[in-house]
């Protein structure tokens, strides 16, 4: 059964950071959300303009609303103003609180005054779980932090001088480091930069960090979970809120599965026109690869191959079953995130002219004119030769050609917006 968790937080009409965030971070935890609106902040992906406070009564009786009805095993506190801390404090004695100071946006508005952060520390603070970034521990503590060393100290005054249960000094900041001290132990956490947006990281920290104490896990793996629980949210973050994205396990996993079906119904269906195509396979053989919107690419495993007269897949469809495809495909969709779907087929001036005069917009690049650099580098070749086709032609293309170098075959790719449009592009090609 789904456990509770209690959100005391701010709603964030951009839908990247607070109420919205730590719902979603919750819901795809599988736990259950309870919701107490501290503030509703008037802000956007770029800045906050204004909140306006809850009073501290509304706060406290949608605390006691729902601490008749649900066994609470967690509570996160985010953006809270300092007239609500006290009413908090009593509303929720005796639950185990995570409390996330956030005192500042990072695009700069400030949420806390100095006075409020006073209180903070001396009403919740004790006995909570305290999970400050840097420039907040360095607010908190009074100690500048430049080190893990730093962290850690700060992490110790937390506990031992502010009587915090338990204190992770977030290392974003710094080194992706976290620092969590707790019984009079301390912890790293070592992380990895994940390349994607940050916005609502903090938040979606200190609530998975309250869901995975809520499932009952102890300290360390629960901060170790919602660390690598966030690390997926920015790497798998999307351009709408430009946010951290929560439910990216469930979106990311959906996507797999309907890229794996359609990019495996399109293999099926092109290698229906096995004897038309066999003569179109390329030497090293024919991949074809699909993208999901999170540019993770599925292709055929060992890929389509002559066989006698026709043509098979060697194996089935996989994820990063394709090298050079892939690296093309991402190439192409940093300049057209449409196109989601590419082929590749032995070169041909016949494909090439049927291209044409079919209304297909081609373009190519000349392995020759490959700069020294991007050949030196190991993996450059099929990005700069993207980049170069699509420029050259000044819009999408739909083929990009290569008449190949010293010991590598030419090649025609077939590009389209989902696996369909390809195979049938090639059907009109080979046809
Ligand atoms: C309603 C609301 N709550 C919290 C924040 C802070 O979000 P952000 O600036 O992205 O900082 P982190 O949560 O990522 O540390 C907010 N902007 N709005
Ligand atoms: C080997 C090769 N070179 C290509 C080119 O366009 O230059 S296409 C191709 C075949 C597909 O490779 P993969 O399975 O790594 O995606």
């Amino acid at each position: 059964m789904p456990m509770a968790v209690l959100i005391i937080a701010g709603l964030d009409t951009g839908g990247g950071a607070g109420l919205k965030a730590d719902i979603e971070t919750v819901s795809a935890l599988n736990e259950h959300p309870l919701p107490v609106v501290s503030a509703i902040t008037y802000q956007n992906p770029n800045e906050v303009r204004g909140v306006f406070i809850a009073p501290p009564e509304t706060i406290r009786e949608q605390i006691r609303a729902v601490r008749d009805a649900f066994d609470i095993r967690a509570v996160k506190i985010g953006l809270i103003h300092g007239g609500a801390i006290e009413a908090i404090a009593e509303e929720t004695k005796g639950l185990r609180k995570i409390l996330d100071p956030v005192m500042a946006s990072t695009s700069g508005f400030q949420f806390l005054s100095p006075e409020d952060v006073g209180r903070l520390k001396k009403r919740l603070v004790p006995g909570s779980i305290v999970t400050p970034n840097v420039p907040e521990a360095e607010v908190l503590t009074g100690i500048k932090i430049n080190s893990v060393e730093d962290m850690r100290k700060a992490a110790r005054v937390l506990v031992e001088e502010l009587s915090a249960e338990a204190a992770v000094v977030k290392g974003g900041h710094l080194n992706f480091t976290d620092v969590l001290y707790w019984n009079g132990e301390v912890f790293e956490i070592p992380g990895e930069h994940a390349e994607g947006f940050t916005h609502g990281t903090g938040c979606a920290f200190s609530t998975a960090l309250a869901a995975f104490i809520a499932k009952g896990l102890r300290l360390p793996e629960a901060v170790e979970k919602a660390k690598r629980f966030v690390e997926g949210a920015i790497r798998f973050s999307r351009g709408e809120g430009k946010a951290i994205n929560p439910i990216w396990e469930l979106q990311r996993d959906a996507q797999r599965w309907r890229s794996k079906e359609e990019l495996g119904d399109a293999v099926n269906r092109l290698v229906k026109m096995g004897e038309l195509l066999n003569r179109h396979v390329a030497e090293v053989g024919t991949n074809f690869a699909l993208a999901t919107d999170f540019n993770e690419v599925f292709a055929v495993k060992g890929r389509i191959v002559r066989y006698d007269k026709t043509v098979k897949p060697v194996g089935p469809v996989e994820l990063n079953a394709s090298d050079h495809l892939r690296r093309a495909l991402l190439k192409m969709r940093e300049f057209y995130p449409e196109v989601k779907a590419v082929l590749n087929l032995r070169y041909s001036e016949e494909l090439v002219e049927k291209a044409k005069k079919l209304g297909l917009k081609v373009s190519f690049y000349d392995r020759r004119e490959e700069p020294e650099e991007v050949k030196r580098a190991e993996r450059g070749t099929m990005e700069w030769g993207i980049e170069t086709a699509v420029k050259r032609l000044g819009e999408r293309p739909d083929i990009v050609y290569h008449l190949g170098d010293w010991g590598k075959e030419p090649m025609i790719l077939v590009f389209g917006s989902n696996a369909e449009e390809v195979v049938e592009r090639v059907r009109l090609l080979i046809s």
